[in-house]
């Protein structure tokens, strides 16, 4: 926790920071509430089949509770298989080329990612305007700037919304699988960006929207960690170790900044 310590006024940040480590769903673009309409499509297709056929009563999953808790933040094949034991569910794991919706958890991510490309290729992806002017100042301020994504799919919208010309470095689902680092809560993602970018982790800032994300960062023992609270969960991401919570960035930003 940093207390007393002067604050980077134009950023609203410990002197001591340099280098910011951005989530991107929900922190810099609009994707988290894409991410949840998938899960909940994916799981509640999944929960009624299994109704259906056991007779035992239909539980919808829900969007806030069951989202925030069990698969916001984490990768694709966590999140279902974190959820579906909360339901007491254990599935297969099959393989990466299951068709999408097979009773397995590749199957049921395969699904979930059909749904969230296609709302995006319809819908585009919007990105949070404080943000943007947050990524601005932190460049010209000189703070290193990395992407730290559960998400696959996170190098796409990056360079889909044009907030790559932002980012230097990025590591994403595909990059943690392939080096076999943990997934959020578990800081491995963080810690391998912060030492990419040549900063110790008492240098670098965690900005999270999710519970998984902001306890991630406790973890790694970051030298600061913001909430951002888009859902109504700021006494949540307080609880996980966030050492401030803010609706938007630009809450942050001194007046000339925005
Ligand atoms: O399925 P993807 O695109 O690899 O994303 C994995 C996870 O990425 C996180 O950023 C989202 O908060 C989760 O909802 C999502 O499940």
């Amino acid at each position: 926790m940093v207390t007393g310590m002067y604050i980077l006024s134009v950023l609203g940040l410990p002197t001591t920071v340099k280098a910011c480590l951005f989530d991107l769903d929900g922190v810099l673009t609009h994707t988290a509430a894409v991410h949840n309409a998938a899960w909940r499509a994916t799981f509640d297709e999944f929960l009624k089949d299994r109704s259906d056929e056991t007779g035992e009563p239909f539980v919808p999953f829900d969007t806030e509770a069951d989202y925030n808790r069990y698969v916001d933040g984490r990768p694709r094949a966590d999140g279902v298989r974190t959820f579906l034991a909360s339901r007491g569910i254990t599935l297969p794991e099959g393989t990466p080329e299951d068709p999408p919706g097979a009773d397995t958890v590749n199957g049921l991510g395969n699904k979930k990612n059909e749904l969230l490309l296609k709302t995006i290729r319809e819908q585009g992806v919007d990105v949070f305007e404080g943000s943007v002017s947050y990524l601005r100042a932190a460049e010209a301020a000189g703070l290193r700037r990395a992407v730290v994504s559960a998400s696959a799919n996170a190098r796409d919208v990056l360079r889909t919304t044009g907030l790559d010309r932002y980012i230097e470095h990025i590591v994403d689902g595909i990059v943690a699988r392939q080096e076999g680092l943990r997934g959020k809560p578990e800081p491995d993602t963080f810690l391998a960006a912060a030492r990419h970018l040549g900063v110790a982790p008492s240098e670098a800032v965690v900005f999270e929207d999710a519970l998984a994300g902001v306890a991630a960062g406790r973890a790694g023992d970051f030298g600061y960690v913001v909430g951002v609270d888009r859902v109504g969960q700021a006494a949540e991401l307080s609880e996980q170790g966030a050492d401030i919570v803010v609706r938007d960035l630009s809450e942050l930003l001194d007046e000339d900044a925005k």
